[in-house]
């Protein structure tokens, strides 16, 4: 990557000293500030070339648009929901993150909420705060044999999986990416939305905020759960829906909540933290000294490297990064899943075109010209659409892929199948994309890479084999 040019930077939260420190060794002006409005921040952002946030600094579109000398945004922490990541793109500001500084941290939190919720630890300090002795109203129940659902099976979701064994529950979970054989490796069971609800004693999110997450626990899906069940949101407010979930509390349906993120921070409807059954903190997940100390390190080396021109790292995918592909390209994140080289600081979505110009690596099929979204979660580059066609699920750029498209009948599934298993293929997984025009895309992870597609051209409408 080329050298980037940053001579200031203003850091608009509390984020670790060590991070202004290192910033200055390597010769950037630093300037702190917080709690800055909105009005101060657009009048202000125009003299920096770079920004470090936490979660509380708002980045919207028309903050990007005033900041005309802005090259990056860097978030000392994960969640990136606060940054208009799409607006920044466009404007050519590199946005990036480190993920991985506050993990423990936040899983810790999560851990400390199910085993408070069980016990009702917090709402008894409150009442021998009060002078009182109540024994029979905080009757609790064990953890031990109660069955955890984790959705969301990244980082933070794996950590508290591990935790929550040593207590002897059953960790079931769902992830779209995450392979189930991978989650099984740690011992959480994976199971489709509809088998998960109604098994869990407890269910804990740990996705990021986007709009296939916003809701996910909604009034519908709280019906499908067990009475009684106790729900967990350390990760974004509105995972969980806010109004659902006041609903659920009042008629028993959940029985306790733990939160530490909400829609609105500090949130000023109170009806959720003043609940009984709801144990509440201000977003403190990743506040710790530890988390704090990585995250703030960890950014500013990021940004010290990535000015160097020495490397990328933690830059984030724009959401979705919609790339038209004037030439033979998939996608940006097919592109990611080919140059991928194991290291962590491979390409991403922001850098993936330039690395692949320069590996000189070009995805061709069939010559034709596509148009395709992609993106990242959780590490593993995903495609949204194609051509215009949103996939139910965000498919993986793994391993071997058969896409084709064709009209939707119920013969072609079985009869594909049938072709592939005379070719020795193996299906491993299977996302079909929304219909478009009476047809339908299809993605199949194979076994082994099909080197001849002669019998399934005459199935289909198009069809192109990828090993990524
Ligand atoms: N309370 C706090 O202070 C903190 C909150 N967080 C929040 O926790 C979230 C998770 O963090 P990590 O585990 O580090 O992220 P991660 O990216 O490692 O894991 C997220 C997982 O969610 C999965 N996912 C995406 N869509 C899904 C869906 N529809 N259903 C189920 N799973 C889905 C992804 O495949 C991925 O495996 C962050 O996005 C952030 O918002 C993170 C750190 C601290
Ligand atoms: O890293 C995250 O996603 C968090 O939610 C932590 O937010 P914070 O840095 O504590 O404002």
């Amino acid at each position: 990557m080329a050298p980037v040019c940053v001579r200031r930077i203003l850091i608009s939260e509390s984020v670790d000293p060590c991070c202004k420190k290192i910033l200055q060794e390597n010769g950037i002006e630093v300037t702190e500030k917080q709690n800055l409005t909105k009005d101060e921040l657009v009048a202000e952002i125009k003299d920096y070339e770079g920004l470090v946030v936490r979660s509380a600094t708002k980045i919207t579109a028309e903050i990007i648009n005033a900041a005309d000398n802005l090259k990056i945004i860097g978030r000392a922490g994960t969640g990136v929901d606060n940054v208009d990541v799409d607006a920044a793109t466009k404007k050519g500001i590199i946005v990036m993150n480190t993920p991985g500084g506050n993990t423990v941290s936040a899983a810790e939190l999560t851990c400390a909420m199910i085993i408070s919720l069980s016990r009702h630890v917090p709402q008894a300090v409150m009442s021998m705060k009060a002078g009182k002795w109540e024994r029979k109203k905080f009757m609790g129940s064990e953890l031990y044999g109660k069955v955890l659902g984790i959705i969301g099976l990244g980082r933070i979701g794996k950590e508290v999986a591990t935790r929550m064994q040593s207590f002897g529950m059953k960790t079931i979970g769902y992830d779209p990416i995450t392979p189930p054989e991978v989650s099984a490796t740690w011992g959480v069971e994976q199971m489709s939305l509809e088998q998960l609800w109604p098994q869990c004693d407890y269910i804990t999110v740990h996705t990021p905020l986007m709009p296939s997450t916003t809701g996910l626990l909604n009034d519908a899906t709280f019906a499908e759960c067990k009475k009684g069940v106790k729900v967990v949101n350390c990760a974004r407010g509105g995972i969980i829906d806010e109004d659902a979930l006041l609903r659920a509390l009042e008629s028993g349906q959940c029985g306790g909540a733990g939160l530490d993120v909400f829609v609105e921070e500090p949130p000023k409807n109170r009806a959720l933290v003043d609940h009984f059954n709801v144990i509440s903190c201000p977003h403190l997940g990743a506040s710790t000294r530890e988390a704090q100390a990585r995250c703030g390190q960890e950014i500013a080396l990021q940004i010290v490297d990535m000015l160097k021109g020495r490397e990328l790292v933690g830059a984030v995918s724009p959401p979705p990064l919609s790339l038209k592909s004037s030439c033979e390209l998939l996608s940006s994140a097919a592109l990611v899943g080919l140059l991928k080289d194991g290291s962590r600081n491979g390409p991403n979505l922001i850098n993936a075109l330039t690395a692949a110009k320069e590996a000189g690596i070009m995805l061709s099929v069939n010559g034709i010209k596509y148009t395709a979204t992609g993106s990242i979660q959780g590490d593993v580059p995903v495609l949204l659409d194609l051509n215009g066609s949103e996939f139910r699920q965000p498919v993986p750029l793994t391993g071997n892929l058969l896409f084709f498209k064709a009209a939707v009948t119920p013969q072609l599934l079985p009869t594909v199948t049938g072709v592939l298993a005379t070719a020795g293929a193996e299906v491993q997984s299977f996302s079909t994309s929304a219909t478009r025009g009476g047809d339908q895309w299809s993605c199949i992870g194979l076994s082994t890479a099909l080197s001849d597609l002669a019998a399934l051209k005459s199935l289909v409408k198009e069809v192109a084999a990828v090993s990524i």
